[in-house]
């Protein structure tokens, strides 16, 4: 975010007024700590240690009654009864609708203070970019996370609920305004637990609600089954249940029933606005600070000692500076401590098509039958799911010089696929498959897959500008996006090479150990050896399970 002067107009009393109101409302801060104006250096307001802080020293306690979310804001307080109906929206539609009635009664809100201290404008997450400034991220996936189809139909939703609801007041609501909030909440949010209070509370208000609306048709009665029957014990459940949420967020929402399975009162959790909380900023290679939950109140503890004048900095999870941008809208000018470069499935498939050949129809067939055998193959120990994904959209290459094992499994199964010269049927190519694995199982490779690991490397490293591979501190451009956009590109490039500089150490790191690399026909006779083994034989090896690959977990991409 960054402010011209006619914004910063105010902007230091905003800052006291706003550090007076938290008193008021029972956020004690830490006479050592303040609000900082760090706009010189693009960085809006922090919070920043006016003596030294000692490692575990509380820096502020936050009481959850001051946060704004779907219970506790001016809507539910001007209108009770829809309470109920907006703990049954998801998280993202429940907190927009009450964040922009919220900005809509600033007047008389009584968050006015923390809503003065919000930005409403000059934000640079990869939303608010045009076409020829998302071009300048070219060749980055993250052009393909933006989501800005997906908030369009979520605005389209939320118009629709807010009709529902007949909310008048926001009955003229833009797709501007829309915007700024949904950035506010991407940016600034918290999930937060619900207390034992609140929680009775909701169930009090759900139990006395339904009582009210009776159901008179079939089809109610089952909307309202879909709640009651839910087990809200069932921790496991309930983070399965989060992950469709997340998905269904960004999916048209318009029957009740589905409301209902992604409705905030099943969760335990509420998406909320925590003021003060959200004025710390953020540095992956600079944090010192974090934020807990603790019952009835959010607890900011400092995590190493802070001298006099550092910035307090919090963690905004592990992002690479691609997410960073698309997310909050800014870049760490020297890379984010978790920054990867991708290599895109469509980059491995071009470079596989030409060198060996091959038609695109059988290359297609073959990636989902590898898709499919690895969905059932391989059961992965370490995966949240519990599930093998080998063929997915992209493959993260870290910046520590490590890729996740999918991109090696992948690389070693198309390559020996293709000296084969195998026919595409599920059992041929579940039998290499398992060859692969026992393969990269026992840490070997084989030789071409070495030129071809290095090979398709320079095939994506090709397509960033040169500008890309220069150190951080040799910042060519001058505008602030085309700084970010550089940013970005020399953050996902330098973490390609330091993939690719040194294959036998990459491999190293993955898998775990050091890796032995064998002759391509040694390993190809032994799987045509195999192939020359009685049906019956190979039946019996097909129905031996697999143990997983080990390897270092490493989230894939997902959003
Ligand atoms: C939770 S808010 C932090 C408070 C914010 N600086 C403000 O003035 O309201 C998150 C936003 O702060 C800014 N921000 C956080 N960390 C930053 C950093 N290291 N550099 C630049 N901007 C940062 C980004 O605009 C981000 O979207």
């Amino acid at each position: 975010m960054f402010l011209n002067n006619e914004i910063k107009n105010g902007y230091n009393e905003k800052t006291m007024e706003y550090l007076a109101w938290l008193k008021t409302q029972g956020v004690k801060i830490n006479p050592k700590v303040t609000i900082f104006d760090y706009t010189a250096v693009n960085q809006g307001r922090g919070v920043i240690a006016t003596e030294n802080l000692e490692a575990d020293e509380v820096i502020a306690t936050i009481p959850k009654s001051v946060l704004v979310n779907v219970t506790q804001n001016s809507l539910v307080k001007d209108y009770p009864h829809l309470e109920y109906e907006l703990v049954h929206l998801n998280h993202w539609d429940g907190l927009i609708i009450t964040l922009l009635y919220e900005f809509r009664r600033r007047g008389e809100s009584r968050w006015a203070s923390y809503l003065d201290v919000l930005p409403t404008s000059h934000f640079n997450q990869l939303m608010w970019w045009n076409s020829n400034e998302l071009n300048m991220l070219q060749p980055s996936c993250i052009l393909e996370r933006i989501g800005k189809d997906s908030a369009l139909k979520m605005f389209e939703r939320i118009l629709k609920i807010i009709n529902r609801l007949q909310i008048t007041e926001l009955n003229d609501v833009t797709t501007e305004q829309y915007n700024v909030v949904a950035t506010l909440i991407m940016s600034y949010s918290f999930d937060v637990e619900i207390t034992d209070a609140e929680e009775e509370k909701l169930e009090d208000l759900v139990a006395s609600e339904r009582k009210a609306r009776q159901p008179t048709t079939p089809q109610q009665q089952r909307d309202n089954d879909v709640v009651r029957d839910f087990d809200r014990e069932n921790e496991s459940e309930r983070e399965q249940e989060q992950e469709q949420r997340e998905d269904a967020m960004i999916s048209n929402l318009e029957d009740v029933e589905q409301r209902l399975e992604v409705a905030i009162i099943i969760d335990g959790y509420l998406k909320s606005m925590v003021p003060f909380a959200d004025t710390l900023n953020a540095d992956t290679n600079y944090n010192n600070a974090i934020v807990s939950d603790a019952d009835e109140n959010l607890v900011i503890k400092t995590i190493t000692a802070i001298k006099t004048g550092d910035q307090i900095y919090n963690t905004y999870s592990d992002h690479p500076n691609s997410e960073i941008l698309r997310r909050y809208g800014y870049v760490e000018l020297e890379g984010s401590k978790f920054d990867f470069g991708e290599i895109p499935l469509s980059i491995l498939k071009q470079f596989f098509l030409e060198k060996y050949n091959v038609d695109e129809d059988k290359l297609d067939s073959l990636l989902d039958l590898i898709g499919e055998i690895s969905n059932q193959e391989q059961m992965d120990e370490h995966s949240e799911d519990g599930t093998f994904e080998l063929v997915i959209e992209s493959y993260d290459c870290f910046k520590s010089g490590e890729v996740i094992v999918e991109l090696i499994f992948l690389v070693q199964l198309l390559t020996t696929f293709f000296l084969l010269d195998e026919i595409v049927e599920l059992n041929r190519i579940r039998r290499v498959y398992r060859k692969c694995h026992q393969l990269i199982e026992s840490k070997t490779v084989t030789s071409d897959f070495i030129t071809n690991f290095n090979e398709i490397f320079k095939v994506r490293m090709d397509q960033y500008p040169n500008y890309a591979a220069q150190p951080f501190n040799t910042v060519i451009a001058k505008e602030i996006r085309d700084v970010m956009a550089e940013t970005v590109l020399k953050s996902e490039y330098q973490s390609l090479s330091a993939c690719k500089e040194d294959v036998p150490r990459t491999l190293e790191l993955t898998l775990g150990d050091k890796v032995k690399i064998i002759k391509d026909e040694k390993f190809l006779r032994a799987i045509r050896k195999k192939r020359l083994a009685t049906d019956a034989d190979a039946d019996a090896d097909e129905n031996v399970e697999q143990p997983p690959i080990k390897k270092d977990v490493k989230n894939n991409n997902s959003i």
